[in-house]
């Protein structure tokens, strides 16, 4: 169980009252690359919103970075939080600084003080995703694309296991989520952990990966393209 990042068992995910997703079973290795699709209202949320703890796991068993969903106290959440990093469509940059004092904003936020391991780590999160000599720009200085990848340099800063991307490229062309999905894999293959919501069927077929979809209730695996009937998912 140790080499899992997220590993769910049995388990039944409640929106309030309502039964979501059904028995879901569902284990990400370290390293591990998912897509996560399924039409709108399918449940992908609800999952996402139980492994970062926003959704309590009453029924079933769930391990997500070390942390037992199950047992898991309150105080304990921002720790879990900690170690996932989250992507989402709309940026959320704070516009009225620069690329460096949002990432800063960050860091002080989770209790970082010494100046130099700051601005250090900062250097080395925006070299991760190739934006090394923007950090003095304001979020509108920057393309769509560049702003994203900001958005991951910032979910990459308290080196986080697990990266959760709700549709990282939904604003972006198709060259420029090409980009965005290059670094996702290369942060894949440096060893973190990957869950990505998208409806976007031309990333998938140019990036294969292993393809979970939330259906009628349930979890599936689809790992085989043609078993994706991507004209359900785009309503
Ligand atoms: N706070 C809530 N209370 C009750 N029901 C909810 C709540 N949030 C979502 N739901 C319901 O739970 C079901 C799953 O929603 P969820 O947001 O997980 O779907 P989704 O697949 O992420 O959809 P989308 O693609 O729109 O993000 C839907 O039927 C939705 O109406």
């Amino acid at each position: 169980m140790d080499n899992f990042t997220v590993d769910i068992r049995s388990a039944n995910i409640f929106q309030e009252d309502n039964l979501v997703l059904s028995d879901v079973n569902f284990s990400l290795g370290k390293g591990e690359f998912v897509y996560l699709v399924g039409r709108v209202g399918s449940g992908k949320t609800s999952l996402i919103k139980t492994i970062t703890a926003e959704i309590p796991l009453k029924e079933g068993d769930g391990l997500v970075c070390g942390f037992n969903l199950k047992k898991l106290k309150r105080k304990h959440i921002p720790k879990l939080r900690r170690k996932i990093g989250v992507v989402f469509q709309d940026f959320q940059l704070l516009t009225d600084r620069s690329v460096y004092d949002n990432l800063l904003f960050v860091l002080k936020a989770t209790g970082w003080k010494d100046k130099s391991a700051i601005k250090q780590r900062i250097a080395e999160v925006l070299d991760m995703v190739e934006l090394k000599f923007k950090d003095y720009k304001m979020p509108h200085q920057l393309s769509g694309g560049e702003q994203q990848r900001v958005v991951i340099a910032r979910a990459l800063l308290n080196n986080p296991e697990l990266i959760l991307a709700d549709e990282p490229t939904g604003n972006l062309d198709m060259e420029t989520s090409e980009g965005i999905m290059q670094i996702l894999h290369n942060l894949s293959a440096s060893g973190i952990s990957i869950i990505m919501a998208t409806h976007n069927n031309q990333i998938i077929k140019k990036f294969p990966a292993r393809t979970i979809k939330c259906e009628k209730g349930k979890v599936v695996e689809t790992e085989q393209m043609t078993e994706i009937d991507f004209e359900s998912l785009m309503d």
